[in-house]
């Protein structure tokens, strides 16, 4: 993990070290011997990507606890050329930490990155009622800021910050879910479609082509009808006007599975926007489950008795 190799790739995080996107990017054995660049921000990861300054940005995209990470969502729907790659999961405990010598009834403010901050709610609710909260750009941010200015009191923040910085722990596991996890994807222009592995996900982001009554229903059968299970679908405002949503999309399997291919391409029949952001092999490597009736072999039979058809062969007697 140099911070400082020329030729090595680069991969982008929302830094600084310790973060757990920082612990995402480490389940990543082809990042081991690269170059890892701290960014600021979500769009600053992403533009590394596009300007070719980074082969890979790893990016928060999903919370169990406060659903989609909206900043991540909507600039895969509007930063072009973008593809996931690959997707991690992290186990997220808080710590609220302060500069040694605090005590809990000194904390008036609290510094924490926002998806944090909404994790630790019934906490800071019961032991801080009438605190005062300071946005944060990352959960290590908010509490290396506290040796640097005294702005904020104590700073919600990852249990491993003690290691990398000289902060007291006030209180432990203050996550309001002890199940809590965030769902991180690595996001590339170079690197290639990942291989099918038979436990494989596919995101893509779509919208309706009007607001006639049953769209919504009209886009999810092209899914249905192919046995291809969804795992999310969020709506996002599109921006341009009041209720105009396009719609992030996850589903079972890869693009080259034929039951997916054949979904992708009633979608994009029907759809006046599609966008495919990636197949990549899940998290949780469970494998993709679907009936007999939506195999391979089904869709590529009838596409052979089709051709068949097209180009003249006799009926079987
Ligand atoms: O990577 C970090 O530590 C972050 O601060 C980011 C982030 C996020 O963007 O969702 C990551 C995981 C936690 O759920 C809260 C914050």
């Amino acid at each position: 993990m140099s911070e400082t190799a020329a030729e090595t790739p680069t991969y982008s995080y929302l830094g600084p070290v310790g973060t757990f996107t920082w612990e995402a990017l480490r389940q990543v054995p082809e990042a081991a011997g690269a170059t890892w660049r701290s960014v600021s921000n979500v769009g600053e990861a992403l533009d590394d990507v596009v300007s070719g300054r980074s082969v890979g940005a790893m990016i928060a995209i999903e919370n169990s606890v406060e659903g989609g990470v909206s900043a991540t969502q909507d600039a895969l729907a509007t930063v072009p050329g973008l593809r996931i790659v690959g997707e991690y999961l992290v186990p997220v405990d808080f710590v609220l930490v302060a500069r040694p010598g605090t005590t809990l009834a000194d904390v008036r403010t609290v510094s924490a990155h926002p998806v944090a901050y909404a994790q630790c709610r019934r906490f800071l609710e019961a032991q801080l009622p009438s605190h005062g909260h300071i946005p944060s750009a990352s959960n290590v941010a908010s509490a290396a800021g506290l040796l640097e200015s005294t702005l904020a009191d104590a700073a919600i923040a990852p249990p491993n910050i003690t290691e990398h910085h000289d902060l007291a722990v006030l209180a432990e596991h203050i996550g309001d879910n002890p199940h809590a996890v965030t769902r991180f994807v690595l996001v590339s222009r170079t690197l290639g479609l990942p291989q099918r592995t038979g436990a494989d996900k596919t995101s893509i982001i779509a919208e309706l082509p009007d607001d006639a009554p049953g769209r919504l229903l009209e886009m999810l059968e092209q899914f249905a009808t192919r046995g291809v299970n969804m795992s999310l679908i969020e709506s996002r405002p599109i921006g341009d006007a009041l209720g105009r949503y396009r719609f992030v999309i996850d589903l079972d399997g890869h693009i080259h599975d034929e039951r997916v291919a054949d979904a992708l391409l009633g979608l994009r029949r029907f759809s006046p926007n599609v966008l495919f952001l990636g197949s990549y092999p899940r998290a949780d490597k469970r494998p993709v489950e679907f009936v007999p009736q939506y195999s391979d072999d089904v869709f590529t039979d009838a596409r052979d008795w089709l051709r068949g058809i097209l180009s003249g062969e006799p009926p079987l007697t």
